[in-house]
């Protein structure tokens, strides 16, 4: 592979190997510019065909709208397996839906009569599509002790645990948030229901193995992110938007989100005031703090808060860090990110560190990682080592192979295979998670793998000129999937196997029905709920090249 070398570009371990003509762009909004270059790149590819260029077009049309309104993190950003219809339940069908093999739910039974929506990582989930009148009706039947909930290991639902929550007993404002479209489905059901739309979307494809669920299914997130405003008398609040609106509907705890992170942000809320901190007001243009993101190390505990200001003065800063971490020692890390646009992205470009190291480090798997403000980083850690295993198994790594890890972030998948493999390559647009990489590595002492700072699809058109040799592709892309550019080339470079890892099924299918039809074949597949609660699922397929 000697890309590096053609660009005259460092390469090796300790450096970024940066692509030509590109400058990378961080967090979300580099998937929303890469959406939009690689528009003008459909069409002249193999793919042809008008349907799928609309396809695609479609998604990518979507795609600056939704990063935009994801802005880094935007707990709607995830994939999404929705509802319209639930569907009803029965107790006869209950009998036959759940059986778990190994920890991991097995849904079968009929259809849910759900669908994909297209409308997915929208700002925020109101309106919940999930929701009308008679469904509600339906379900509250059911909670109230038809539904035969279960529990993760397939027995009948004892505690309050598994239990579908009460929208308006558990969470003050889910019809309001709509964050959680499956608040009031038990947890058994919703792993269910998850199941059975990702087979229905992927079934010509591939056959899914089942879903692997949550033990514990609650405050997953570890990463929080919360819009401030204020009141007609200028207290600060602060939450999530409502869907389409930049209204923030205030929210103190979460369902999802990790309790430290609501905790620190409810004592930001309450410390501004005494600092004559103003909220940023979208309308005016006034006022200072927009939203704050905390970031929780699952196995490390370390602690990241970022705030995120309109403006690079902020005042009395050291003596607001002194108070802040008067009430959290835990904290670990302070970040200023400064975001002057008008945009509903919600991290700007410039960074300022008031305190700590301007990052967290977690382990998954035994490895460790550095985490940078901008850099993606899976948000349910649990569920995150389940995907990386089974995608890692799926690939049957024999340490003869080159891996190519396509929108690695912050390298998690191909420093979990590097052991396995001879070499590994991994792309990825945004520079801070590039540069996290590269540390990555180095801590993790893995020397067989190099990181470039490029678009993906660039990256494998130059593979696939080249002739690279390839014998395994992970690729991991955002939830507007991957794009013609990237998929022609991989089928150039005929990888033996393909482990494709999306938080998207929808653009999933759209990108195997391609993979298929050049010449792959689904060999198996599995869903992951990284999303107890919401409609999102993630899943994991091996595809082989035919006639290997
Ligand atoms: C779903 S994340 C997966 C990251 C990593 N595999 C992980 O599990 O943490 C998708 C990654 O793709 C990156 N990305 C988005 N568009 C890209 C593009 N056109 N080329 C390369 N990377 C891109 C994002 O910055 C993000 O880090």
């Amino acid at each position: 592979m000697d890309i590096g070398k053609k660009r005259n570009e460092a390469r090796g371990n300790g450096k970024i190997n940066k692509g030509p003509g590109r400058k990378g762009t961080e967090g979300d909004g580099a998937r929303a510019k890469s959406g939009n270059r690689n528009t003008n790149a459909s069409g002249k590819g193999e793919r042809g065909g008008d349907k799928d260029k609309d396809r695609w077009g479609e998604e990518r049309g979507k795609r600056e709208t939704r990063e935009r309104g994801n802005g880094e993190g935007s707990r709607r950003s995830e994939g999404k397996v929705s509802g319209k219809g639930n569907g009803s339940v029965d107790r006869d069908k209950d009998k036959h839906r759940n059986e778990n093999v190994n920890g991991e739910w097995k849904a079968r039974g009929r259809s849910s009569g759900e669908s994909l929506q297209r409308n997915e990582g929208k700002v925020s989930g109101r309106g919940n599509r999930n929701v009308d009148g008679d469904r509600d009706k339906r379900r509250n039947e059911n909670v109230n002790g038809d539904w035969r909930a279960r529990g993760p290991k397939g027995e009948p639902e004892k505690g309050g645990k598994f239990k579908a929550k009460n929208k308006d007993g558990q969470c003050k404002v889910s019809r309001e948030c709509g964050g959680c479209q499956m608040i009031d489905v038990p947890y058994p059901e919703q792993l269910i229901r998850k199941h059975k739309e990702t087979e229905k979307l992927l079934k010509p494809f591939v056959k899914l193995e089942g879903i692997i669920g949550m033990d514990e299914p609650e405050h997953y997130r570890n990463k929080v992110n919360a819009a401030f405003t204020h009141d007609r008398k200028g207290k600060p609040l602060s939450g999530v938007y409502k869907e389409g609106t930049h209204y923030i509907i205030p929210v103190e705890e979460c369902l999802l989100e990790n309790k430290k992170a609501d905790e620190i942000i409810g004592s930001i809320r309450e410390l501004l005031p005494s600092f004559k901190i103003k909220t940023y007001d979208e309308d005016t243009g006034y006022g200072l703090l927009r939203h704050v993101m905390v970031r929780v190390g699952y196995t490390s505990g370390q602690i990241m808060v970022v705030l995120v200001l309109a403006s690079p003065i902020m005042p009395s800063k050291n003596n607001f860090v002194k108070a802040l971490l008067k009430l959290h020692s835990d904290i670990t890390t302070i970040v200023i990110n400064v975001n002057d646009r008008k945009t509903s992205m919600v991290l700007g470009d410039k960074e300022q560190v008031i305190y700590g190291k301007g990052y967290i480090e977690d382990s998954l798997n035994g490895k460790s990682f550095k985490i940078s403000p901008k850099s993606f980083y899976q948000i349910n850690s649990v569920q995150t080592q389940k995907l990386y295993g089974k995608a890692i198994e799926y690939a049957g790594l024999t340490g003869k192979e080159t891996i190519l890890d396509a929108y690695c972030g912050i390298g998690t998948i191909g420093i979990m295979a590097a052991d396995k493999a001879k070499q590994v390559i991994g792309v990825e647009l945004n520079k801070d998670a590039v540069k996290d990489a590269v540390i990555n590595a180095k801590q993790n002492q893995i020397s067989n793998i190099q990181f470039y700072q490029k678009d993906a699809g660039e990256f494998m058109v130059q593979l696939a000129e080249q002739g690279t040799k390839i014998d395994t592709v992970f690729m991991d892309p955002p939830r507007a999937g991957s794009d013609e550019v990237f998929l022609n080339s991989l089928v150039a470079l005929k990888p033996k196997k393909v482990v494709y890892v999306s938080c998207n099924p929808e653009t999933l299918a759209r990108d195997l029905e391609y993979l298929v039809k050049k010449g792959y074949r689904g060999v198996k597949g599995v869903a992951v709920d990284m999303f107890p609660f919401t409609n999102h699922v993630e899943s994991v397929i091996l595809l082989h090249r035919k006639n290997i």
